[in-house]
């Protein structure tokens, strides 16, 4: 009872219902033609009863009305097929489009840290696979079933008027097989789960496999990658043989069953011509009628397997929804300059393992200041706070405003900051695409300005097409020196105050990266900047140097830190 109840209350159908919200007119098209569809075979049956019926009693010319209406309705079976066809398919294509695109808006709204524990193939599979299941059940199934309701319960009442006896025969297997695909179909959804779970798990190896294809190749690790390949397919592979097991067993059983009931059938019928108990139009049509009844029962038991698996893709979407969003109020957008007031701020990813301790400081406006510390210290970290990627588990983190306005940092904030991660960021596309990243509507001049500043210019412009240049996915085609100053570029256009660097310059050769750090110094409205850097060169260029040690911020003079520096060198 508790496992029925576990089935019936699960999350998923509040959710279903509030996918749906205005579409429910397409989806009852869908479902009124499925419905004319398959009850008009009950009209067939009585069509082809008396137009055998009164050819054989009273010559061909008597049945010829029934002709017509049966050749009517099998031409109207095809053209509501063809639009049911059409209708399905809009449907589909739109509720996975809408879950998609509901999917990725969660995903961009949501608290950074808990969405970034996904990976990145598992996030994949349920964009994918998991809201595939979803709309082709919503569209094809639930109609299906309601189709096959309205058809049964029409063939019964059809051969109930025209033999009771045989109308309990055909309905007799019935409840058991849809009873008996009740509990099929809830170890399906079990089934179901694990199968997603291996095939997430799948989709990430590859995902990873190929975004890594240089260090895959170059440390020729590609026996022990197809290895790992190939083991994470077989256990996919384990968990689809199982399901499938599963469901030919499930098939074979209940098959047998409606087979064995048709033959029953069949062989009453004929005992009942054989006596004269029944004409062959009706025999005919008992067999038609059978069928009827016997295909929704059999279809229905095919088809709740599939609406279990359909609920467990929904829960996994489910699960996935319910993830923090970013508080949000309406964003501010900056005026003028900005500085920070950082005090006690304190962060640990894991309970008990801080990685911020109390961290204090006050940057202002239009400041220089180079962020030191050994790897792992947790700068990067402390910039995710700025950015409000997280929040900070104990103290607060001040916006000030020129006026000397205090804010408190949140999503809304993230308008004041520009942002140059490690790494190579950039999209495929042209550089323009992605200059415009930070900045939609930027001037091709606001773009050559940018440009300049980030010292990306002149090499921009020798390029066969200049800005409009196509570059592969993270900047293929460009040295990590000259995606970097795209990448500084495209921050640079971005309107914000607070400028955020995190190793932005570490590919480029001293005299560039000297050149860069001085035009952002003279960038007219000022812009305050937070540096990242393990390069003694920024040093001469900054107004303060902090250097992070053991979860907490100590402000160095330029001597020290160039010493501290040196002596690591060492
Ligand atoms: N998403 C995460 N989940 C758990 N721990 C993390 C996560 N990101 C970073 N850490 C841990 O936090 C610590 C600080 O990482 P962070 O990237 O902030 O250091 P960093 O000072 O910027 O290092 P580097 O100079 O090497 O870039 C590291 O020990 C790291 O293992």
């Amino acid at each position: 009872m508790n496992r029925i109840k576990r089935l019936v209350n699960t999350d998923a159908y509040p959710w279903l219902r509030d996918v749906m919200k205005g579409k429910w007119g397409a989806f009852w098209i869908i479902a009124i033609l499925q419905i004319i569809i398959s009850s008009s075979g009950a009209l067939q049956a009585i069509f082809s009863k008396e137009l055998i019926d009164r050819s054989i009693h009273s010559g061909f010319r008597q049945g010829l009305p029934f002709l017509l209406a049966f050749a009517f309705i099998l031409v109207m079976q095809i053209v509501l097929n063809a639009f049911l066809s059409l209708r399905v398919v809009r449907l589909r294509e739109s509720l996975n489009n809408d879950l998609q695109h509901k999917f990725m808006h969660r995903l961009y709204r949501s608290e950074w840290g808990a969405a970034n524990r996904y990976h990145s193939g598992n996030l994949l599979t349920h964009l994918t696979s998991d809201v595939n299941s979803v709309s082709e059940t919503i569209t094809v199934t639930a109609p299906g079933v309601l189709a096959l309701v309205v058809q049964f319960a029409t063939a019964f009442g059809t051969l109930l008027f025209y033999d009771a006896t045989l109308a309990v025969f055909a309905f007799v297997l019935g409840p058991v097989s849809v009873l008996a695909s009740w509990f099929i179909g809830r170890r399906l959804k079990a089934l179901q789960h694990q199968i997603q779970n291996a095939e997430g798990q799948y989709r990430s190896l590859l995902h990873e496999s190929i975004q890594n294809l240089m260090i895959v190749k170059t440390f020729e690790n590609e026996e022990d990658s197809l290895r790992q390949i190939r083991r994470s397919q077989d256990n996919r592979l384990y968990w689809i043989i199982r399901r499938n097991r599963f469901n030919v067993a499930a098939d074979v059983t209940l098959g047998s069953g409606y087979r064995f009931g048709f033959f029953l059938a069949f062989i009453w019928g004929a005992y009942r011509v054989s006596n004269g108990q029944a004409s062959f139009g009706m025999f005919t049509a008992f067999l038609q009628l059978v069928g009827q009844i016997q295909g929704p029962l059999e279809g229905l038991s095919r088809m709740l397997p599939g609406v279990f698996g359909m609920i467990a893709s929904a829960e996994r979407l489910v699960a996935f929804h319910r993830i923090k969003p970013e508080k949000r109020t309406a964003a501010a957008a900056p005026e003028g300059e900005a500085g920070l007031s950082i005090e006690g701020a304190a962060y640990s990813y894991v309970t008990g393992k801080p990685i911020l301790r109390d961290v204090n400081v006050k940057i202002r406006p239009g400041e220089l200041v180079a962020l030191v510390g050994t790897s792992g210290e947790g700068k990067t970290t402390l910039l995710r706070l700025l950015l409000a990627l997280m929040e900070p588990d104990a103290g607060r983190i001040l916006l000030e405003s020129g006026s000397g306005e205090q804010r408190t940092l949140s999503a809304d904030t993230r308008a004041y900051f520009s942002y140059v991660p490690q790494g190579n960021t950039l999209f495929s596309g042209s550089i323009a695409d992605n200059l415009r990243i930070g900045r939609p509507d930027a001037t091709p001049e606001q773009m050559m300005d940018a440009l300049e500043a980030a010292c990306a210019k002149g090499f921009v412009e020798r390029l066969p097409e200049g800005v409009d240049t196509r570059i592969g996915e993270h900047g293929s085609g460009l040295s990590e020196g000259q995606a970097q100053r795209i990448a500084i570029a495209r921050a640079l256009l971005r309107p914000a105050p607070i400028l955020l660097l995190d190793e932005a310059t570490s590919a480029l050769d001293m005299d560039t990266e000297w050149k860069v750090l001085c035009n952002i110094r003279s960038l007219k409205p000022r812009r305050t900047c937070i540096a990242i850097t393990h390069r003694l060169s920024v040093f001469d260029v900054c107004d303060e140097i902090y250097r992070l040690s053991d979860g907490r911020l100590y402000r160095q003079q330029r001597e020290d830190a160039l010493k501290h520096a040196e002596s690591q060198a060492l």
